[in-house]
């Protein structure tokens, strides 16, 4: 497990596996002490650059993810090819990257559940899914099916933003004897994301994520939940509270989501309402940043030394040097607002902001691993004196998860190829110290 993000004092947290004090309190293997399991429809990137007036022929929406036919899906596969215009086919799925970038930025394990052809060829999509897959991945859970994964026509507008159509082969036929609840039941989290409620006739990957996040709450394990794509919730808005209010520990989302679910425009508003129904939000905004909100204890909460900002909850980041907790861990729980611009104001070049917000999530789950990783590790540690959701504060999750987005912009895709530097060259180290 390495360190999340980065700091100038790595105080207490177990780098290195020489380190005399903790070979003697080490009390099992990494590999078991923190992986994270995600549940996802396993498909494939078809990227492309098109016009708007492509999206509107093919009945698509900019900057959303919607279902298409397979004669639609073929119509455009058609019209790409026939253009030239497929600029890469790679491994996708919106959970499928944050567990792929979690265990590339974490060098840790993490569990995908979900189907996979059980028939492959080289070259085809099942072939490149596992190829473009990090071998952190555990893929030895996937379920066999008989026919084709789905395919994730992915198009960049001229603006950077994308827009999905997604033809869904066998991506939802998971069923839940495929979800093994000793597996579940011993992660540091299971993520899960709104997409694998969208099912036709003869899918079961619904009833499969549910037995999940059943299991996953009986042995206290958080559930992430992340939104994927506004019109799921704006077909059942209460439906999804009442799901997270049920289920969720941690919410993600971008906000147009949050809008959707919450009703609040401004995500700092959308951020505080959905706090009544979970314990710890993750907001993306885009070129605005992203804003987190949760709980801590009164008691303990640390006020920032960073100038306190305005919005509409004023001075809303006064207490971000506190670290995230559930509201039912907190004797007196105190809501916790923190928000940051994007790192060094975006990349010079944004060719296209797939997966940006996946990349975020993705930093988010590498510190709560990292946080029952070193609970485990050193269990009399004062870092553990209260249960905390993550190792760090509000502010450290909103710097690593920002530079993440960041590192995905940069590299024009939703996967990293490669984790952070472990030096930053061209940026003061000032923004990783607290
Ligand atoms: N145009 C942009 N300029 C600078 N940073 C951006 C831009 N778009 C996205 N980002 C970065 O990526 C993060 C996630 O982006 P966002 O578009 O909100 O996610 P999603 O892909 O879920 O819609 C933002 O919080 C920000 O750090
Ligand atoms: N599992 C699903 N993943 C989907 C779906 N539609 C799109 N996507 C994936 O999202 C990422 C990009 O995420 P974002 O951070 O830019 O929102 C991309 O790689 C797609 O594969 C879907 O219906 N199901």
């Amino acid at each position: 497990m390495k360190f999340p993000g980065q700091r100038k004092s790595k105080h207490y947290f177990p780098v290195g596996a020489r380190d005399p004090l903790l070979v003697q309190t080490k009390p099992q293997a990494e590999q078991s002490a923190s992986y994270i399991v995600g549940i996802d429809q396993t498909l494939v990137d078809i990227e492309a650059q098109v016009d708007v007036e492509f999206l509107q022929r093919y009945g698509l929406s900019k900057g959303h993810s919607l279902l298409v036919t397979d004669s639609v899906a073929e119509a455009i596969y058609q019209e790409l090819q026939s253009r030239r215009l497929i600029e890469s086919q790679f491994a996708g799925g919106t959970i499928a990257n944050t567990l792929h970038n979690y265990s590339v930025l974490s060098d840790s394990a993490s569990v995908l559940l979900g189907v996979m052809s059980q028939q492959i060829e080289v070259g085809g999509y099942a072939y490149r899914y596992l190829c473009n897959t990090s071998s952190k991945v555990d893929l030895n859970y996937l379920q066999p099916v008989p026919g084709p994964i789905g395919r994730c026509f992915t198009f960049v507008t001229d603006d950077g933003d994308r827009s999905f159509g997604i033809n869904a082969g066998l991506m939802n036929r998971l069923t839940d004897d495929y979800v093994p609840a000793e597996l579940i039941q011993g992660a540091s989290a299971l993520v899960i994301s709104a997409y694998l409620v969208r099912e036709l006739e003869g899918d079961t990957i619904k009833q499969a994520t549910l037995k999940a996040v059943q299991q996953a709450q009986a042995a206290k394990v958080p559930v992430v939940l992340t939104l994927g794509t506004r019109f799921i919730i704006d077909e059942q808005p209460l439906w999804w509270r009442e799901f997270i209010e049920r289920y969720v520990t941690v919410l993600a989302m971008n906000e147009e989501e949050a809008e959707a679910l919450t009703g609040f425009k401004d995500p700092l508003l959308a951020a505080d309402k959905a706090l009544e129904w979970c314990d710890l939000v993750l907001c993306t905004a885009g070129a605005t940043g992203l804003f987190m909100a949760g709980y801590t204890e009164e008691e303990t909460r640390r006020e920032t030394s960073h100038p306190l900002l305005p919005g509409a909850i004023a001075e809303f980041n006064r207490y971000e040097f506190s670290r995230p907790m559930t509201r039912a861990a907190c004797e007196r729980p105190c809501r916790v607002f923190a928000h940051i611009a994007p790192y060094m104001g975006g990349p010079d070049f944004i060719k296209n902001t797939n997966g940006a917000g996946d990349g975020a999530l993705s930093a988010i789950l590498h510190d709560m691993a990292a946080n029952r990783y070193h609970r485990q590790m050193v269990p009399n540690s004062a870092k553990h004196q209260q249960a905390c959701l993550a190792y760090s504060s509000f502010s450290q999750l909103c710097k690593y998860a920002n530079r993440v987005s960041y590192e995905v912009l940069k590299q024009s895709s939703p996967r990293l190829s490669r984790g952070l530097p472990e030096r930053e060259d061209s940026l003061e180290e000032a923004y990783w110290e607290r």
